[in-house]
């Protein structure tokens, strides 16, 4: 993980499709991610993130298109890129009767780690996420916040080359956002690259300098944060241009909301 950021491809999606009966959630994506950056899939509710991020994962077969992942084709080598990936998917499914802390042990040792190796990994994640107070404590009784932080400890714990993220920062409170944005950077910093979805534009922005930007099941933009931004003064106006939702207005028709007359 030593190479310069941008200098190559961490994921290649070429014409990436999928449909769910008449819906078609993801429609013809090509899109190059380059290695060593702090990315961000950004798009409304519903745009196909979760569903682009799942074919990229391996967890979704796509109905056509290809995806490489560090060099390997997802499909037709997965073990090759599960080795190399991090995942902290969407509805994040835990052993719920396992504590934290024999979480990691179990997740390590299924990624072929060594005892003593999962041992010291495991206590710096749990120290460094602040779970070590709660390490002994079945992951059913951890709170939203406690079971995204395990669930990226889990993630990082092999030390993948690539970490994809599905909306990490949702339901979690600012004290815990910050703990996992701390851990994100220096995984960057480091040579690491992160792919996470959001629909929040603010955390987009202030987190990454790589976005693509997704709409009805397409890629609107893509490209460095700046580029991708603009003259637009923010990543949210340029988003709302984009996806051609700035003169829409909310409140129109709703002629009966207020907080006065009944
Ligand atoms: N398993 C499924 N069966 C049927 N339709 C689905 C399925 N998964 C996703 N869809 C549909 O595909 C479209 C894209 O959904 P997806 O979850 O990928 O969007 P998203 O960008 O992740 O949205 P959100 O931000 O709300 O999570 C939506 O219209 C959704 O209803």
């Amino acid at each position: 993980m030593t190479q310069e950021p941008g200098t190559s491809a961490a994921v290649r999606v070429r014409d990436l499709w999928k449909r769910f009966g008449q819906q078609v959630a993801v429609a013809g994506i090509d899109l190059e991610l380059p290695a060593g950056r702090f990315i961000g899939l950004v798009g409304p509710n519903g745009a196909g993130k979760t569903t682009t991020l799942s074919m990229v994962t391996g967890l979704l077969r796509p109905d056509r298109g290809s995806v490489e992942v560090v060099g390997h084709d997802v499909w037709r080598d997965p073990a090759a890129v599960k080795a190399r990936i991090g995942v902290l998917p969407e509805g994040l499914r835990l052993f719920e009767r396992l504590s934290g802390r024999e979480l990691l042990t179990y997740t390590g040792r299924l990624r072929g780690l060594p005892g003593a190796e999962v041992d010291r990994r495991a206590t710096q994640l749990l120290d460094v996420l602040d779970l070590a107070g709660s390490q002994h404590k079945l992951v059913v009784d951890y709170s939203t916040g406690m079971r995204k932080k395990i669930g990226l400890a889990a993630a990082l714990l092999h030390n993948p080359e690539v970490l994809f993220l599905d909306e990490p920062f949702e339901g979690v409170d600012p004290v815990s956002a910050q703990t996992i944005r701390g851990v994100l950077e220096r995984y960057t910093a480091t040579g690491g690259t992160v792919v996470f979805s959001s629909h929040v534009m603010e955390l987009v922005e202030s987190l990454c300098d790589w976005v693509a930007v997704m709409a009805a099941g397409r890629i609107r933009a893509h490209g460095p944060l700046a580029e991708v931004r603009g003259q637009a003064p923010t990543l949210q106006q340029a988003f709302l241009e984009l996806v051609g939702a700035r003169d829409r207005d909310a409140g129109a028709g709703l002629d009966w909301l207020g907080g006065g007359a009944r």
